[in-house]
């Protein structure tokens, strides 16, 4: 961005015309966001730089528009250009006050930082931040919530919890990862019109991050199509390795997950003793009950002929006795979905198995399961080690959590697609179980697997979203997850 910026000053776009244009269309957003009936009083935050020349610009506009603005200046001195703001903010007669007289505002807007953080907060500075974290005053963040480095999403010392973060020119890398969910609340780009000339020079066309757009991911996938001459066995045949006699449900749900997809037919591999219950559940699935351990897991799967699937999910409620189950299926040449305990057992055995693999690996882990996989990677910042993942095992990584990450192996460095939207209502033991039956769906119906990855990612988080709307967040467990699959497709796009 601030090569981007440099460049754009050089062709002679002057700074302070390039700042009154950003600011105006925030002053613009926010308008609409923070209308003037509901939110009379405004407090201004100023840092040094030009993010408080920001924040200036903006409280000179709601001050015309007759809002109460009040403005706390938190350091002494300022650049030359947020200083002059600055000047003319006071000879409008706007108040420049102590932090606590902010306390009684409607909405605080937040020009502390962006992207020229330098180094940790500290001092008064980190105190007043703490003081407006404790206020449950809305809080817009101008480019990014200060105090959280923009490229790697960590607080430095402490930052901001927005409710709302106006993010300027082009999406900042830090404020998409997993460590700034609980601080950028909102996100939204304020775009001013970069000349895609520019972008291009600076960032080239081959990026290694993404940010998904989840409508159009949404749009262009979904519901699949399928031949007016469609055979059963055409639209894909798909293997679930799952369940055991202690987690017989998460058999269950992956399966749910998968039906959802519409896949042509769905064999379900477990314990013998779970088949009858399957099979009531799932009267449309084959189900192959197998040999068991003491535990109650998979012994080994019966003389089948794997080379009929086009798919296989391993692992949701497998548990770790059923390992040597995983061992075969990583060794065959099927696209394989490894999920939960079919994780833990590939960490067991080591990742390096999967490089060799000639079908499509993807791997489905939380954190803590990644870090079982990569021990090593640990320490790593998460998309970092995410990369590095990718590199050793070329598999299709889906990294869960609040923002999703999924890596997919791509000549000398991997890609990126982040999942923006989500909800905690997914933060449930079976949401999981319902995803990696999804995958393994639209794997066996065709589809890439990155492809499957991301809209299977998408598509789960956008029904959660939807589901807890009607539901709240409380109301969306995971088998009301895999009945609302479709329903929700059918909300989007009514036939
Ligand atoms: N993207 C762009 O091209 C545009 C950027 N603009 C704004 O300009 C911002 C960047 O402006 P600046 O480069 O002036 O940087 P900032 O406004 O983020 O802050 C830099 C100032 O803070 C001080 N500082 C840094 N870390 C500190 C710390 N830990 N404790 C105390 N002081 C510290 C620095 O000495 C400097 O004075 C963007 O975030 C955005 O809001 C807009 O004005 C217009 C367009
Ligand atoms: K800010």
């Amino acid at each position: 961005m601030q090569a981007i910026e440099k460049l754009i000053f050089q062709a002679g776009m002057p700074v302070a015309a390039l700042m009154e244009k950003v600011a105006l269309r925030i002053t613009a957003r926010l308008s609409e966001l923070y209308p003037a009936q509901d939110y009379p009083r405004i407090g201004v935050l100023v840092g040094s730089g030009h993010n408080g020349g920001d924040a200036l610009v903006v409280a000179r506009e709601l001050h015309h528009q007759g809002r109460q603005v009040k403005i706390h200046q938190v350091l002494p001195k300022s650049k030359p250009l947020t200083r002059v703001h600055g000047c003319y903010a006071k000879s409008l007669g706007i108040p420049f006050v102590e932090l606590d007289d902010l306390a009684d505002c409607d909405l605080i807007i937040d020009g502390i930082f962006g992207f020229g953080l330098e180094r940790d907060i500290t001092g008064e500075i980190a105190i007043a931040i703490d003081t407006i974290n404790h206020w449950s005053i809305p809080v817009l963040s101008i480019d990014v919530p200060s105090g959280l480095h923009t490229d790697r999403g960590v607080a430095m010392g402490t930052a901001i919890g927005a409710t709302h973060t106006f993010c300027l020119g082009l999406w900042k890398r830090g404020l998409l990862t997993e460590s700034a969910a609980s601080y950028v609340g909102k996100l939204e780009l304020i775009g001013f019109d970069i000349p895609a000339q520019t972008a291009l020079q600076v960032l080239g066309d081959d990026h290694s991050l993404w940010r998904i757009n989840p409508q159009q991911i949404l749009r262009s996938h979904l519901p699949l199509k399928r031949p007016v001459t469609a055979h059963k066995y055409e639209v894909g045949h798909l293997l679930l390795v799952v369940g055991s006699a202690q987690y017989a449900g998460a058999a269950l749900l992956a399966a749910m997950g998968a039906k959802a997809t519409g896949v042509g037919m769905v064999s379900i591999a477990v314990p013998y003793s779970l088949k009858s219950l399957l099979l009531v559940q799932m009267p449309d699935a084959l189900v192959i009950g197998c040999p068991e351990t003491a535990s109650g897991a998979i012994a080994n799967l019966p003389d089948l002929d794997l080379e009929k699937y086009q798919a296989i999910v391993c692992g949701c409620g497998l548990s770790l006795d059923a390992a040597p189950v995983v061992e075969q299926l990583v060794h065959g040449d099927r696209h394989l979905v490894l999920d939960a305990d079919g994780l833990n057992a590939v960490a067991a055995m080591g990742v390096e198995h999967l490089q060799s693999r000639t079908g499509a690996t993807v791997l489905t882990p939380h954190w803590g399961e990644f870090c079982r996989l990569f021990p090593y990677l640990r320490a790593v910042e998460r998309l970092e080690a995410l990369q590095t993942a990718v590199s050793q095992t070329n598999a299709t990584i889906l990294l869960k959590g609040a923002k999703t990450a999924i890596a997919v192996p791509h000549r000398a460095m991997p890609k990126i697609y982040i999942n923006p939207e989500s909800t905690p209502a997914l933060a449930r033991g079976g949401s999981g179980d319902v995803l990696a039956g999804m995958i393994g769906g639209l794997l066996a119906q065709g589809m890439t697997a990155s492809d499957t990855a991301i809209v299977g990612t998408v598509w789960q988080a956008q029904t959660a979203i939807w589901l807890a709307q009607q539901r709240t967040e409380m109301g969306v467990d995971p088998l009301t997850l895999a009945q609302g699959l479709l329903p929700f497709l059918m909300s989007k796009s009514p036939l």
